[in-house]
């Protein structure tokens, strides 16, 4: 299966497989939560669904539940699995002092030589930083993979505005990115940053399987971007 990310995506985040029939007809893949399974190797090898996985195997120092030792190593596991399309790794994994940054990079080869995406995320679940910062962020994280990725925590509109206008620049300079403003203040750039161009969007299937503040399910997920986008929406 493959993911190429040149129209928006939506992905259903999961931390069970089993949830892939109650999410295919509005989400265009799921986002497998390995971090947060209990066996996630076991459950990607019995996975007969249907749709792609973006598997992401989030670390513990980026709010995620993958604690350091084994984390890239299942995820290498991942890319050797038919189904899983694409990858998500932090780009403080990449560049940073966190983790084993040769075995992230060499994860991403390992990808990009399976014809695996490689999605790169940069999170900040307290605040949204300046402008500036953002675009660093965004333009670093494009340069390492298929798709740049940033989520930061909105405290008000002008928070969001931040984080649609560098969806806006970046676009417009050609990168392929995935940007949403976290919880309530930036719920809204969810369903307003496909229209400024970003391609990913992730909406749980199971409101119980929200992985993020200000998410929104499903299908009011899918229904807000196809007013909104129109028919390029699927
Ligand atoms: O990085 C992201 C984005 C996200 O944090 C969100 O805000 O929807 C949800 C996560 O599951 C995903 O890995």
């Amino acid at each position: 299966m493959t993911l190429g990310f040149d129209a928006f995506t939506l992905a259903a985040p999961t931390a069970t497989l089993d949830s892939e029939p109650s999410a295919r007809e509005a989400a265009d893949c799921l986002e497998f939560r390995m971090d947060l399974a209990a066996d996630p190797l076991a459950a990607l090898s019995s996975y007969d669904g249907e749709l792609p996985i973006l598997a992401t195997n989030r670390a513990d120092w980026e709010g995620g539940g993958a604690a350091a030792d084994g984390r890239i190593g299942t995820l290498e596991r991942a890319v050797e699995n038919d189904a899983v399309a694409a990858i998500d790794i932090e780009l403080a994994a990449l560049e940073g002092d966190r983790g084993d940054r040769a075995a992230a990079r060499a994860l991403t080869e390992q990808a990009n030589e399976a014809g695996v995406a490689v999605v790169v995320s940069a999170h900040d679940f307290e605040r949204t930083p300046p402008k500036p910062e953002l675009k660093r962020l965004l333009r670093r994280a494009c340069e390492r993979g298929d798709v740049g990725k940033l989520a930061v925590t909105a405290a008000d509109r002008g928070d969001a505005l931040s984080v649609l206008s560098v969806t806006h620049e970046l676009t417009e300079n050609g990168r392929a990115v995935a940007t949403m403003a976290m919880g309530e203040a930036g719920s809204h750039t969810r369903a307003v940053a496909p229209v400024y161009g970003s391609k990913i969007g992730y909406a749980p299937a199971d409101p119980a399987d929200a992985t993020a503040p200000g998410q929104y399910d499903l299908a009011t997920l899918r229904r807000l971007v196809e007013v909104l986008l129109g028919s390029t929406s699927r």
